[in-house]
C-alpha cells in the first residue's frame, strides 16, 4: 500500500506530539500501529478461517444464505473477501444493504479504514439525502430503501455483481419488497446471461444497453447473499427455491446473559437502577441501554443526570449519549467517539443500535426487552407506534452489541422464563404498516398486481386495498391501478411519502412551492424546537414570536425564513466557522434545535434539486399564506378534522376522535376545521402539526373525496 493512501485514510487518530519535524513521523507510526492492530483483529474473527470457502460458495451458488453469530465478521469482512475474490472485476459493484442508516454509515467507515482508503472511494455508503460514493466505489453500504430507489432508475441493477441483504431477519418492509425484486432481477439477468455464474468479467457494452432499447441485453448473473445472525434459514431457502445456507460457527468473545429474578413492573426504573449498578460495581467498559423511543431516552437521560450529582466525585465520570433515528447524524456519530480516559459512556439508544453496529468500548448491554414498532389498522387507516416485547432474534442482536472487542455482559430486565416465551422472530413490517409508499414504488417498477407480487409473506389484503385507495385519491394511480403520468411518476421519483410528494407537485400550481419545500423539509426532521426542562416558561415566550395563529406549518416556515434571514445578515462575516457559531447561538437563544434545522436545510436543498429537475415552477407566496393553507388542504385532505362540541376533533375520513397535541400552537385557539400532518396514538389520539383550514375548501379542492359525502 502506498504511503499516500495511508495519509488519505479516514482515521480518527491524532498525533500525540505536534512540534517540529517529528510530527509526520509520529503520525505515520501511530497510524501504522493502528493498521497492524486492525489487521490482527480481522485475522482473529471467526469468519476469517472460512474466507476461501465462503468465496467459493458464492462462486458456485447464485443465491447463498449466510448465518453467523453476531460479531463473527459477516458485515465488515464478507464484502472485502468478495472484492479480493474478483467479484468487482471490470467495474462490478458489491452492494450491501442495511435496515438502518446509522449502520450503513458506521460500517462503511470501518471498512474504509480496514482497507486503508478514504471513505467514498473504494468503500462508500449511500443513504437518503446523503451520498458518499464515487465512480471508484466498489463496496457500497446502503439502506435497503435506497437500493429500492436505485432499482427505479436501473431495473436490472446492472452496476452490481453482488448484492448482500444484511440483517434480513429484521424484515423491514423495504427488505421484503427488495427480496421479491431481487429474485426477479436475478432471474431476468440469468436469462440474459453473458456466461456462466463463474464468469465475472463485466462486458462493458452489454451492461450499457440503454433502457427501452431493442438491443438484446446481456448481463452477468446477479449474486445474491442473504445474511443475519438470527435467520430463519429454512424460510429464506424455500423462498429462494432451495438456496444453499451456510453457517459460520463461533463467536469472538463470550457474552454473559443475566436475567432478573422477577418481572419488572417499571422498566425505566429498572434500567436506571441497572445503569448505576453496572457503573458502581462492574469493571471498565461502556454501557449500552436499549429504550423504546426518544421520549423514554430523554426522561432517563434527565434521571441519570440527577443521580450522577448524588455520587462521590470519583464516581461522577459518567457521560451520557442519546442515540435515536431523528437525532441529526453528527450527533449520532458522537456516540462512536471513545470516552476520555477514566470516564465511562452510557449510551441510551433505540433499536437503531441493535444490528450491525459496533460501538467501540461497549462491554455492557442493558435490555428491558421492549421495542416500539409501527402498527397499522386497515380499518381506520391509522398508523401508530406501539411498544411491544422484542423477539428472541432481537434480544440476541442486542446482547451481541456487547462482546465485540472483548468479553461482555448483557442484563435482560426480565426473567429467563419470559425469554423462552418470546416469539422467535419479529412480525414482518409488511404485515403491520401503511403500504402506499411501497405500492407506489412497485407501480413505478411496473408491478401493477400488488396482491400477486412474489412477497415472502403476503401483506394483509385490506391494507393493500386501503393503500391503493389512498394512491388513487391522490391521483397517483389510474382507474386500472396503473401509475398515472405525470402525477404518479413524479410522485414516485421523489424520496418522500406519497402525501408529501403530492403536496410539492400541487404547490407549484398554487404558487407556493417555495413554502411547501420548507414545510416538507422541516417535517422530515423531528423536534425543530428544543425545550430544556428548566426553561419551559421562557421558551414558551420566545417560541411564540415565531408562532403563526393559523397553524404549525406556517410556524415552521417562519422559523426557517428567520434562520435564512439571520444567515444572510451574517454573510458579510466571510468566515464560515464564525457564521456557524453565530447561528448556533441564535438557535440556542431561540430554543431551536440547531442540528435539526441544519438537517432540514440539507433536505430542502436536495428536494429542491429534485423538483427543479422535474421542471416544477418554484414560486413563493410571500407573506400571504392563504395559498399555502389551501394547498395543504388539497394535499392532506384525508387528514382533515372538524371540531366537536367537547373540543376534540373528528377525523372526517374515518371518524376517529383525536385531540390537538400539546406542542401545537393552535391547541388553545381550537380552529373549527383543521388539517394535520400525523396522528399519534399513545394513551390518547393526538394530531400533530396542525393548521387551520376552511371546511368549504375540502369539497372544492378534494372533490374526489368530499364532494359526494358532504356536498
Ligand atoms: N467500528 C468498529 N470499531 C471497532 N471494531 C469494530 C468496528 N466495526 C466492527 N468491529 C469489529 O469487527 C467485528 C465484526 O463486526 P461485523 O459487523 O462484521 O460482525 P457481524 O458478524 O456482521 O455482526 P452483526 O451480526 O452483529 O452485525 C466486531 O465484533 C468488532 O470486533
Amino acid at each position: 500500500m502506498a504511503t499516500g493512501d495511508l495519509f488519505n485514510s479516514n482515521h480518527q487518530l491524532k498525533p500525540q506530539f505536534i512540534n517540529g519535524d517529528h510530527k509526520s513521523d509520529v503520525f505515520a507510526r501511530s497510524l501504522s500501529l493502528r493498521r497492524q492492530k486492525i489487521a490482527q483483529q480481522r485475522r482473529s474473527l471467526p469468519i476469517a478461517s472460512v474466507e476461501k470457502r465462503l468465496v467459493e460458495e458464492v462462486r458456485k451458488n447464485d443465491t447463498l444464505i449466510i448465518v453467523g453469530e453476531t460479531g463473527s465478521g459477516k458485515t465488515t469482512q464478507l464484502p472485502q473477501y468478495l472484492y479480493n475474490g474478483g467479484f468487482c472485476q471490470n467495474g462490478g459493484m458489491i452492494g450491501v444493504t442495511q435496515p438502518r442508516r446509522v449502520a450503513a454509515v458506521t460500517v462503511a467507515k470501518r471498512v474504509a479504514e480496514e482497507c486503508g482508503v478514504e471513505l467514498g472511494q473504494k468503500v462508500g455508503y449511500s443513504i437518503r439525502f446523503e451520498d458518499m460514493t464515487s465512480i471508484s466505489t466498489r463496496i457500497k453500504y446502503m439502506t435497503d430503501g435506497l437500493l429500492l430507489r436505485e432499482a427505479l432508475l436501473d431495473p436490472y441493477l446492472k452496476r452490481y455483481s453482488v448484492i448482500v441483504v444484511d440483517e434480513a431477519h429484521e424484515r423491514t418492509v423495504q427488505t421484503d419488497v427488495l427480496l421479491g425484486l431481487l429474485k426477479d432481477v436475478q432471474k431476468k439477468r440469468s436469462q440474459n446471461s453473458i456466461g456462466s455464474s463463474n464468469n465475472y468479467d463485466f462486458v462493458k457494452d452489454a451492461n450499457n444497453v440503454k433502457e427501452g432499447s431493442n438491443e438484446v441485453r446481456k448481463f452477468n448473473p446477479l449474486k445474491l447473499i442473504i445474511m443475519s445472525a438470527s435467520l430463519d434459514a429454512r424460510g429464506f431457502s424455500e423462498y429462494f427455491g432451495g438456496a444453499k445456507a451456510v453457517h459460520v460457527l463461533g463467536r469472538q468473545f463470550p457474552v454473559d446473559i443475566l436475567y432478573t429474578a422477577q418481572p419488572e413492573t417499571d422498566c425505566l426504573d429498572a434500567a436506571l437502577v441497572t445503569i448505576f449498578q453496572v457503573h458502581l460495581e462492574e469493571g471498565p467498559g461502556d454501557i449500552l441501554v436499549f429504550l423504546s423511543g426518544q421520549e423514554e431516552i430523554e426522561s432517563i437521560e434527565g434521571l441519570v443526570r440527577e443521580n450522577i450529582k448524588k455520587l462521590s466525585e470519583a464516581n461522577q465520570k459518567l457521560l451520557i449519549f442519546p442515540l435515536f433515528s431523528s437525532l441529526p447524524s453528527e450527533k449520532q456519530m458522537k456516540v462512536f467517539t471513545p470516552a476520555p480516559l477514566g470516564f465511562r459512556k452510557v449510551i441510551l439508544a433505540t433499536n437503531i443500535a441493535e444490528t450491525s453496529v459496533t460501538i467501540p468500548g461497549v462491554k455492557y448491554v442493558i435490555d428491558p426487552g421492549l421495542v416500539k414498532v409501527r402498527s397499522y389498522s386497515p380499518d381506520t387507516g391509522i398508523e401508530s407506534l406501539i411498544v411491544v416485547k422484542t423477539s428472541k432474534a432481537q434480544a440476541l442482536q442486542r446482547s451481541g452489541r456487547a462482546g465485540r472487542e472483548g468479553s461482555g455482559k448483557c442484563f435482560r430486565l426480565y426473567p429467563e422464563s419470559r425469554f423462552e416465551g418470546l416469539d422467535d422472530s419479529t412480525v414482518p413490517e409488511i404485515k403491520r404498516c401503511n403500504l402506499s409508499n411501497v405500492i407506489l414504488q412497485l407501480s413505478a417498477l411496473g408491478v401493477d398486481d400488488i396482491i400477486g407480487f412474489d412477497f415472502m409473506e403476503k401483506p394483509d389484503r385490506m391494507a393493500v386495498i386501503r393503500s391503493l385507495e389512498l394512491l388513487y385519491l391522490l391521483g397517483a394511480l389510474t382507474d386500472e391501478k396503473k401509475l398515472s403520468d405525470p402525477i404518479g411518476r413524479q410522485m414516485a421519483s421523489l424520496p418522500l411519502e406519497p402525501n408529501d410528494s403530492k403536496a410539492l407537485i400541487l404547490a407549484s400550481q398554487f404558487d407556493c412551492l417555495e413554502e411547501m419545500l420548507i414545510v416538507v423539509s422541516m417535517l422530515s426532521v423531528e423536534s425543530i424546537f428544543y425545550v430544556p426542562r428548566d426553561k419551559l416558561e421562557e421558551s414558551r415566550i420566545v417560541i411564540k414570536s415565531f408562532s403563526s395563529p393559523e397553524g404549525d406549518h406556517l410556524t415552521l416556515v417562519n422559523v426557517y425564513r428567520a434562520s435564512i434571514e439571520f444567515l444572510e445578515k451574517n454573510k458579510t462575516e466571510n468566515n464560515n466557522e464564525k457564521v456557524e457559531k453565530n447561528l448556533r447561538k441564535w438557535c440556542k437563544d431561540n430554543f431551536i434545535n440547531n442540528r435539526s434545522l441544519k438537517h432540514a436545510r440539507d433536505i430542502y436543498k436536495q428536494i429542491r434539486e429534485n423538483v427543479e429537475r422535474m421542471g416544477l415552477k418554484i414560486c413563493s407566496c410571500g407573506d400571504d399564506m392563504l395559498q399555502l393553507r389551501r394547498c395543504l388542504a388539497a394535499s392532506y385532505f384525508l387528514n382533515a378534522a372538524l371540531k366537536q362540541p367537547d373540543g376534540t376533533y373528528r377525523v372526517l375520513a374515518n371518524g376517529q376522535i383525536a385531540e390537538i397535541h400539546p406542542n401545537s400552537g393552535v391547541r388553545r385557539t381550537k380552529p373549527e376545521c383543521i388539517i394535520f400532518y400525523n396522528l399519534v396514538q399513545t394513551t390518547r389520539n393526538y394530531v400533530r402539526n396542525v393548521t387551520r383550514i376552511d371546511y368549504l375548501w375540502l369539497a372544492e379542492l378534494a372533490p374526489q373525496c368530499y364532494a359526494l359525502k358532504d356536498g
